[in-house]
């Protein structure tokens, strides 16, 4: 069932286009990220996704009653502000204790709800975050650049925990990178936008070629892959961001000799 649905969606500001003619959609429960390079549009997709920027063109439609998750790339607290993990979670509405242990349980930190908001580490930061975004039982999880400021193996640990969440809840998430080589290899599909749709496929996991640890290290578990692009689809459409499909390559090589 579609969650969201744009067709032909142009987004302008000004007299400049964002975006040009975007047809995309997210189905209940699947996980799609969504990579491209700075200043290629994605943020913008998801501001007329989530209806806070209309379409200059095309159109954007939402299953009723849409119940969406935000966890955004960070969140400033004042470092003199003294406020807990389940206080922050009951704002601005308050909600059931009951309903907060469960989504922070979810997000794997059950134990830290006593813990001052700035005391936490970056990943428990951003687990709580996610746990946030969970309280609203959402039917779509919404992530930008969520693993911005995390390390490798906490940005690894994090995409599992995502994996784990959709298992669990159902719901579907939609991720937002501008890493082109970094994605989820748990993702049903990506979308490469760069002004418009560059390309869109499926992610292969290649975790177990030496050229992904090289790139990657190790220990990830496999939720860190390379994206590998279509080799099908042409580049003369128009589509000028620099894709570097060398490591990818040779890492599919040494993967299928394997
Ligand atoms: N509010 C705005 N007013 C004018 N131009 C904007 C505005 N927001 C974005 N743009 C422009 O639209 C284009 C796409 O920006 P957008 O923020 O959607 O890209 P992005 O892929 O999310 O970038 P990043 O990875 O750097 O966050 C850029 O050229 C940007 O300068």
């Amino acid at each position: 069932m579609r969650l969201i649905e744009t067709s032909g969606l142009t987004v302008r500001y000004g007299r400049k286009d964002a975006l040009v003619d975007v047809d995309f959609h997210i189905d209940r429960g699947e996980i799609v990220t969504l990579v491209g390079p700075n200043g290629s549009g994605k943020s913008s997709l998801v501001r007329a996704l989530v209806g806070a920027i209309p379409p200059f063109k095309g159109n954007v439609k939402r299953k009723n009653g849409l119940r969406i998750g935000y966890v955004p790339q960070k969140l400033h607290i004042d470092p003199t502000l003294p406020i807990s993990v389940k206080r922050f979670l009951g704002l601005p509405k308050r909600k059931p204790s009951a309903t907060i242990e469960a989504a922070l349980a979810s997000a794997d930190v059950a134990h830290i709800g006593d813990s001052q908001m700035t005391n936490l580490s970056g990943g428990q930061f951003q687990r709580v975050l996610l746990a946030r975004a969970l309280l609203e039982n959402p039917d779509l999880l919404l992530l930008d650049e969520a693993t911005q400021g995390l390390d490798q193996p906490g940005a690894a640990a994090f995409y599992r925990k995502i994996e784990d969440v959709r298992t669990e809840l159902g719901c579907a998430v939609l991720m937002v990178s501008h890493d082109l080589h970094v994605v989820m290899s748990a993702s049903d599909r990506v979308v490469c936008v760069n002004g418009h749709v560059c390309c869109h496929g499926t992610p292969d996991i290649v975790a177990s070629a030496p050229e992904y640890r090289a790139l990657f290290g190790s220990g990830t578990g496999g939720a860190l892959a390379l994206y590998r692009h279509q080799h099908t689809h042409s580049h003369d459409d128009g589509c000028d961001h620099d894709h570097d499909h060398s490591q990818a390559n040779s890492a599919e090589k040494e993967g299928a000799d394997a």
